[in-house]
């Protein structure tokens, strides 16, 4: 007899995704990325350079080095500084309902926005965003809002030069623009793990480059540990 194998929180993947794509394709500013292979959007304009070079000096206050979910190969992973903002200060509370608003995202499926800093020389290497279910730490995040869905990321300078985030799957790569908001679906329209968004962040070769990340989840996250 033939067995399905159970993809965890599938259901709610498919719903999450639905509604997001829907509500995307009716956002003018919402410019899909043509790709088959996974459901990316560039939103432009998304922070003022006002609210970036604010969301840069929180970033400069909180960064340390990056931690990782277990892996081997940690320190060579992800060289990046990253920190968690503040989710009670009321500027990041509204920087985090703005992007739950433009996704219509309820709030509470969302982690705390973090934010990271790469000199040159330092990246985050190819990984995907969904957690690896057969891993031990997907008892803990299973009881922590479940998977991630979509993941909102906003570059927030120009970078002199490197520091675009690859997709090798879909064969894109964007470069940092100020103020725009990277969206995508980390799962398929049917609600699986989607192989096509792996992604990193490419080294950065001059300058330095400053995103914030914010990831969601299927069910509302509660705080356990952190990584990307
Ligand atoms: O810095 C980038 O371009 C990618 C960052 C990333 O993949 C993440 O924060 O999950
Ligand atoms: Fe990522």
């Amino acid at each position: 007899m033939a067995t399905t194998v159970a993809i965890p929180d599938q259901d709610a993947l498919r719903r999450i995704g639905a509604s997001v794509r829907e509500r995307l394709a009716r956002d003018e500013q919402a410019y899909k990325i043509p790709t088959d292979t996974a459901e990316i959007y560039a939103i432009g304009g998304f922070f003022s350079p006002a609210e970036c070079a604010r969301l840069i000096e929180m970033i400069d206050a909180v960064a340390t080095p990056s931690e990782l979910f277990d892996s081997p190969m940690k320190d060579a992973f992800r060289t990046s500084y990253s920190g968690n903002f503040d989710p009670s200060d009321p500027f990041v509370k509204s920087i985090s309902r703005r992007i739950d608003d433009r996704l219509g995202i309820r709030s509470e499926l969302g982690e705390t926005i973090q934010g990271q800093r790469y000199a040159p020389g330092q990246e985050f290497k190819d990984h995907y965003d969904y957690f690896h279910t057969s891993e031990p730490y997907w008892k803990q995040e299973r009881k922590h809002g479940g998977q991630r869905s979509w993941t909102a990321m906003a570059y927030l300078n120009e970078v002199a030069e490197g520091g675009a985030t690859g997709f090798p799957e879909a064969g894109i790569s964007i470069p940092p623009t100020q103020g725009v908001l990277l969206v995508w679906n980390n799962a398929t329209p049917e609600g699986a793990p989607n192989e096509g968004t792996l992604h990193a962040g490419t080294p950065v070769v001059a300058g330095q480059k400053y995103v914030l990340t914010r990831w969601y989840r299927v069910r509302p996250w509660k705080p356990s540990r952190r990584g990307g």
